[in-house]
């Protein structure tokens, strides 16, 4: 009997050591994944000496979770060790990565036009700057479709394909305006775009303004997301203190505990109460990271539906992306699948599961444009008699 029960204690001991281990190789998978999962599009970045395949809001709530994540896994104490390593890993790399973006786009081009047109005089310019100069990835990409458009039915000169005609003035841009002023100049190929019928002053000025106010825009809306969640969240946050709170009003000897990261200095008393509110703080940045990630798919998403393609994106990113998400879920159920280590995991669970859905579709979206483009390059059109 008393060798019966030993033999069944140790066997839940080594299921429960196999889990543990298991788990923990899940999610040492997921961090060398995730080490490797932002290199292919680095490299991409770096042969095009550009960043225009990735959205610059994507990678901007990328950053922003980035935060909110490390802030979560240090304040929740019922995350795993590699969630915490994780979240440091995810934010260096993500700033990298941020970091080559902001260089191609504003100072790489920046530099080379400068040069370039000290070189060149500016009539004999081929337009492809119009392409570089573009400060946000998905202002560059219209002009991208735009160009593409061209080549196909536009009765209007593109710049790939105009060598100077006689409107080919309209495509060289001058020193003002590739330095990114405020102010367009005759001549905008853009501005063309935006409105073909009307006079080019009219044209000139309704574009860049939308061009030039889109970036800041889209930063706004993303921080008026991130302000909103705090609200929300500070107000939930509140409401959970509250009540842990009451308890301390009726025993007032309890004394106070200093949190910090996931070590608890206490100076005496009941540690409840602190572990509760640093719990409640660390479930509140959870869930903030969730809606920031999950959201921040979606223009990257919308981003290559409006290209019609995926060009500069590397969809191994979205690949390891997807390896390293779906061995980070693994790596928390297999730990433990009891509600009460569910619960406080289950902001990064949403997350990560969320995320798999969402890159599995851009991946089905690579997919589909290679479809598309090799049908389109099959399509022969009929001659004409
Ligand atoms: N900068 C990063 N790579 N952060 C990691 C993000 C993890 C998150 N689950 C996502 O896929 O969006």
């Amino acid at each position: 009997m008393a060798m019966r029960a030993l033999e069944g204690f140790s066997l839940y001991h080594m299921s429960s050591s196999t889990r543990e281990t298991v788990s923990y190789t899940l999610g040492v998978i997921s961090v060398i994944v995730w080490v490797v999962a932002e290199i292919p599009q680095i490299i991409t970045n770096y042969t095009a000496k550009s960043a225009k395949g990735l959205s610059l809001t994507f990678l901007f709530t990328w950053i922003i979770g980035d935060i909110f994540n490390l802030l979560g896994c240090i304040l929740e104490p019922a995350t795993l060790p590699t969630q915490l390593y994780m979240a440091v890993l995810y934010t260096i790399i993500t700033v990298a990565l941020g970091s080559q973006t902001i260089y191609y786009e504003h100072i790489y081009h920046g530099q080379y036009k400068r040069r370039d047109e000290s070189e060149t005089p500016a009539i004999f310019e081929r337009n492809d700057s119009v392409e570089e100069k573009a400060n946000d990835a998905e202002q560059s990409d219209e002009y991208d479709d735009f160009s593409d458009g061209a080549k196909m039915s536009s009765p209007i000169p593109f710049p790939g394909q105009l060598q100077r005609t006689p409107n080919s003035e309209l495509f060289y841009q001058s020193a003002r305006y590739l330095s990114k002023s405020f102010t367009p100049t005759a001549g905008s190929v853009l501005a063309q775009r935006a409105s073909p019928t009307s006079s080019l002053h009219e044209n000139l000025l309704g574009s860049a303004a939308i061009r030039q106010s889109a970036p800041a825009i889209k930063i706004k809306s993303s921080f008026c997301l991130v302000s909103t969640l705090t609200f929300l969240g500070a107000i939930n946050l509140l409401q959970s203190l509250d009540r842990r709170i009451d308890p301390l009003i009726s025993n007032p000897r309890q004394q106070i505990v200093i949190y910090v990261g996931r070590k608890l200095f206490q100076v005496g008393g009941e540690q409840m109460l602190e572990e509760g509110a640093a719990g409640s703080l660390g479930t509140f940045f959870g869930w903030a990271m969730t809606f920031i990630y999950l959201g921040g798919r979606l223009p990257q998403i919308c981003l290559n539906i409006r290209r019609g393609h995926a060009e500069g994106l590397n969809p191994l990113m979205f690949l390891f992306a997807l390896i390293g998400n779906a061995t980070y879920v693994g790596s928390i159920l297999v730990s433990s699948l009891e509600w009460s280590r569910i619960k406080p995991n289950l902001p990064w669970l949403v997350d990560a599961g969320g995320c798999v859905l969402l890159d599995a579709f851009i991946l089905l979206q690579f997919i589909y444009f290679r479809f598309w483009s090799s049908l389109r390059s099959d399509y022969k059109p009929p001659a004409i008699a």
